[in-house]
């Protein structure tokens, strides 16, 4: 059996003395898609800036990948990227390499042919000399994902890249990043607080909620029972004309779980 590409083993952490994770435990194998999911405010963020060693835990271990910087890839909540900066988009993958030096690096043969490879993983050569602030969102994504990707890491973390997206672009975003885990045996962790447009590319989910999280996989996780235990409190997982809706019972709700097309997963 392979090693864990990361394991969180009873991770406590708290923001201005109020506690936001408590008691966070899950394991990654190496190349699998993962979504970590979560409303908002449920601590994604969090659980993402204690992976990449930004914020210190106040119990709990974190081991794998994560230990290492290089093995590190990593894709912001937001980045304003400035429309008139004079960059192309094959420009800012190649900053992937050492972005934080000064000044534009000098790119080798084998780094052109990196960013060059990353820029096809990502399905971006049609736009790839195009400056960036002229690219839509989900283009701008794309070429985020390949500059995140260029250094080899073993763990890509991508903290909600979905957001503000078309369906389009957010189905194109999903196939790119299962691929990229399954091909290049990337482990990839993606936050979401709608799990539906991952759902059914996703080896396994982190669901979080109250400071805790149950992990497994989808069919597992996303379950009336199982996250009614983690909420301490009756939750309803219906499936509703194919779509996933999580909603405590009792809540004023649009869906009445005894619709003939509502399915309630137990
Ligand atoms: N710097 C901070 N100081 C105090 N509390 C914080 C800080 N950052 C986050 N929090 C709190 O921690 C909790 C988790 O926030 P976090 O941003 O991790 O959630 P999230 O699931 O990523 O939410 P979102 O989807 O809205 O980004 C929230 O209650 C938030 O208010």
């Amino acid at each position: 059996m392979d090693q864990d590409a990361l394991r969180v083993d009873g991770l406590f952490l708290s923001r201005s003395g109020r506690t936001v994770l408590s008691g966070v435990s899950f394991a990654l194998a190496p190349g699998s898609f993962c979504g970590l999911i979560g409303v908002n405010g449920s601590g994604k963020t969090t659980l993402i800036r204690a992976l990449l060693g930004l914020l210190p835990a106040d119990a709990g271990g974190i081991e794998g990948a994560a230990r290492g910087h290089r093995a590190l890839g990593y894709v912001p909540q937001k980045i304003d990227a400035d429309p008139y900066m004079p960059l192309r988009a094959r420009d800012v993958v190649a900053l992937g390499f050492d972005g934080h030096r000064y000044g534009l690096p000098l790119p080798s043969r084998r780094r052109r042919d990196r960013v060059a490879a990353m820029l096809a993983a990502v399905g971006a050569d049609a736009f790839a000399d195009r400056r960036l602030g002229d690219l839509s969102g989900g283009q701008q994504q794309r070429i985020f994902i390949a500059h995140a990707l260029v250094r080899e890491p073993q763990l890509l973390l991508l903290d909600e890249p979905l957001a503000n997206l078309d369906m389009p672009s957010i189905a194109g975003i999903v196939s790119v990043l299962k691929r990229i885990a399954r091909e290049s045996g990337v482990t990839v962790l993606i936050s979401s607080h709608d799990v539906n447009p991952l759902v059914g590319a996703l080896d396994r989910v982190i669901y979080l909620a109250g400071g805790g999280a149950v992990s497994g996989r989808p069919d597992e996780v996303l379950r009336s029972g199982v996250l009614s235990r983690l909420y301490g409190h009756h939750i309803d997982v219906l499936r509703v004309h194919g779509r996933l809706v999580i909603v405590p019972a009792g809540e004023t709700h649009p869906i009445a779980p005894d619709e003939p097309h509502v399915e309630r997963l137990e």
